[in-house]
């Protein structure tokens, strides 16, 4: 494949991973080590390496991937036709009900094709990895494309070209891939083939006649896939004769311990070897070695080059890390895997049970959760909402999730405080602390300086002004603007971080006729004009929904912040003042009034037991509410500042 085309666009690679974070890049790439590449393709002849594939799908969200990885799955006869049911990969609860992935998921395939035309049929494993398509979760999809040699690149035919497109198409070209570019959903009528296959060949610089088209729900063109994956997707190589496993995913199976995902790149593995990850020295047995196929499949051992599980039996979280290297204790390698940079959280909030008692139980679950997620990052912190956890994420969604994974997994009620990024505040006698939770801003200092991304917006030509006007509203500074064909643009700005995990991508959205889409990268930090604004209520601040903004705009946030708590804290037996100040400074103030729904009211007569289920019902009815002082705050209350 061409890629000259691809050079001036990256243009990300100079996105210095400071601070407010984004997505994870491999450090460096395991590929680059090795020597020879045993023929792949159609010359593979013998078992083994040579007829082993690993490959992963990646595309903005939406494009399909799920669906693809579902018939690639029915074509295969991986999964009996009575257990068949869509997006069979995405096995999480929320993943289903929300339609998304966010997890990669690791699946063996067996492909059989008549070869060379005289009736003989070849038999290849293809190791398939589907990973997510939303930016928050763009780690994920560095780790698996770390495990594979070539990607299918997902492009919807009714879309076209997205952000998280160049995103990923970026992360695996990176890591050397062969990318496969697969024009997805031709069956709609909406589809316009012909200008995206320009956009594909455009930005790919390859021939039209390597895009495959295809319609992953009818069906059609899927087959071509298969092979395509077969034909061009080098075999695995391997460097040294000892073992090497990448652990790139783990997770916690309450009987079974820690279950780990590795690429063996060199040497194999079995039950009953002792093994060592290598990262933290631990040693271990394992109990066993397997597939997902797509069910859990246990094998007697995994060869170089494939993809499986590991299970250990560990209970420590901290032994086996993803992106550790795992090796034979009797005969270890002497270097590891390069693993995967440190992903660092943009978004910042305090979680506390609404019931004093769990904090550790909140904290079990939370260590649990992040060996599945190696993003989540936590600590303890004390603060008027009581004992809870300063937790790191990736971006409001990824927030979203972990509180729902935390209360649906693990039985918990949580409050989540208003989320903020990571400040950097040069205090007075020189030195620099950093500031995740705005309740730490010191009341004087020299200088604050916030993150900055380096964001990429693509959408259609006549929407142009639109996404400047937005922009501009949210601080941004122009970089750049190309058109990537005649009918769409693709715009680079420089925006604050804090500006843009609010409310820009529902904005962007609505101000486009949901035809944006955006991606961004962090940019360093820089001096800014921030205060604090806090908020009080009945007198008392609270800081779980103090905030930073800028001075400009403090004002404003604090009066419409009151308001929306106005109407968002439900009336108690007494008034409760709601005030925003800046510093001394009351800049706001609105009343709740006196009020408490007697839900017993009509209950005359002396039914005892009935009065207590209505309580119980009421109570039942204020989850996700929190007491701070002598009022109860709920969830929504604490989010309302990023609504604004
Ligand atoms: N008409 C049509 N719809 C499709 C096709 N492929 C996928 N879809 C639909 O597009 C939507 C998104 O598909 P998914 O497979 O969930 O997309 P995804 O890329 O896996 O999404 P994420 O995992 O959230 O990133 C679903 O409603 C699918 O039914 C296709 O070929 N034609």
């Amino acid at each position: 494949m061409n890629r000259k085309n691809l050079t001036h666009k990256a243009g990300r690679d100079n996105a210095e991973p400071v601070g407010g974070g984004g997505r994870i890049r491999p450090v460096n790439n395991p590929r680059e080590a090795t020597k020879t590449r045993p023929a792949g393709g159609k010359d593979a002849k013998s078992t083994g390496i040579d007829r082993t594939r690993n490959f992963c799908i990646i595309a903005h969200i939406d494009h399909g991937k799920s669906t693809l990885a579902d018939r690639l799955l029915d074509l295969t006869d991986a999964v009996p036709e009575r257990e068949r049911m869509e997006q069979i990969l995405d096995s999480m609860d929320i993943e289903r009900e929300r339609g998304i992935t966010i997890k990669a998921q690791a699946v063996r395939l067996v492909y059989r094709r008549e070869e060379n035309g005289d009736g003989g049929e070849a038999e290849y494993m293809l190791n398939l990895i589907d990973t997510p398509g939303h930016v928050d979760f763009s780690y994920e999809v560095s780790r698996a494309i770390a495990a594979c040699e070539g990607a299918l690149l997902v492009v919807d035919a009714s879309q076209g070209i997205q952000a998280q497109t160049l995103a990923n198409l970026y992360l695996a070209m990176e890591q050397d891939l062969e990318i496969i570019p697969v024009l997805n959903k031709i069956d709609l009528p909406v589809a316009d083939v012909e200008a995206v296959t320009e956009e594909l060949v455009e930005l790919l610089g390859v021939d039209e006649s390597e895009i495959l088209k295809i319609s992953a729900k009818t069906g059609q063109g899927v087959p071509e896939v298969l092979d395509a994956v077969v034909d061009r997707v080098p075999a695995p190589e391997s460097a040294v004769e000892q073992t090497r496993g990448l652990v790139f995913d783990s997770h916690y199976d309450a009987y079974r311990g820690v279950i780990s995902l590795v690429r063996l790149f060199d040497g194999e593995l079995a039950k009953g070897d002792r093994v060592q990850a290598m990262g933290s020295e631990e040693e271990f047995e394992v109990l066993e070695v397997g597939c997902y196929s797509p069910k859990p499949t246990a094998l007697p051992k995994l060869g170089v080059g494939e993809v499986g599980y590991i299970i250990a039996g560990l209970k420590d979280i901290e032994a086996l890390r993803v992106g550790d290297t795992v090796t034979k204790v009797e005969d270890p390698a002497e270097s590891v895997l390069p693993g995967y940079a440190k992903v660092l959280p943009t978004v910042y909030s305090g979680i506390y049970p609404t019931v004093g008692d769990d904090f550790e139980r909140l904290r079990d679950a939370l260590q649990k959760l992040q060996l599945n997620d190696a993003s989540l990052f936590f600590e303890p912190e004390n603060s008027r909402m009581g004992f809870g956890f300063r937790c790191g994420f990736l971006g409001l969604l990824h927030m979203e999730i972990i509180q729902e994974r935390l209360e649906r997994e693990f039985d918990l009620d949580l409050i989540a405080s208003s989320p903020s990024v990571k400040y950097e505040v040069v205090l007075q006698g020189g030195e620099t602390v950093e500031v995740t939770n705005p309740s730490d801003l010191p009341e004087v200092f020299e200088e604050i300086r916030e993150p900055m991304v380096r964001a990429t917006v693509i959408c259609p030509k006549e929407y142009v002004g639109q996404v400047m006007g937005l922009c501009h509203e949210k601080r941004g500074v122009s970089v750049g603007m190309e058109y990537i064909s005649t009918k769409r643009v693709q715009l680079t700005y420089d925006l604050p971080l804090g500006e843009i995990i609010t409310d820009f991508f529902d904005a962007l959205k609505s101000r486009t006729r949901g035809y944006a889409s955006y991606d961004y990268d962090p940019k360093g930090y820089v001096a800014s004009d921030l205060v604090k604004v806090e908020i009080l209520v009945s007198g008392d601040p609270v800081d779980a929904l103090s905030f930073i903004v800028h001075r400009d705009k403090a004002y404003y946030r604090g009066r419409a912040m009151v308001e929306k708590l106005k109407e968002l804290i439900p009336r108690q037996q007494f008034e409760v003042p709601v005030q925003a100040s800046i510093g001394k400074r009351i800049i706001a103030r609105e009343t709740v009034r006196a009020y408490r729904k007697d839900v017993i009211a009509k209950c005359y007569g002396g039914d005892i037991t009935r009065k207590k289920k209505l309580l119980e019902q009421q109570k039942a009815g204020k989850k996700r509410m929190k007491q701070v002082g002598n009022v109860e705050i709920p969830q929504e209350a604490f989010l309302a500042a990023i609504r604004i």
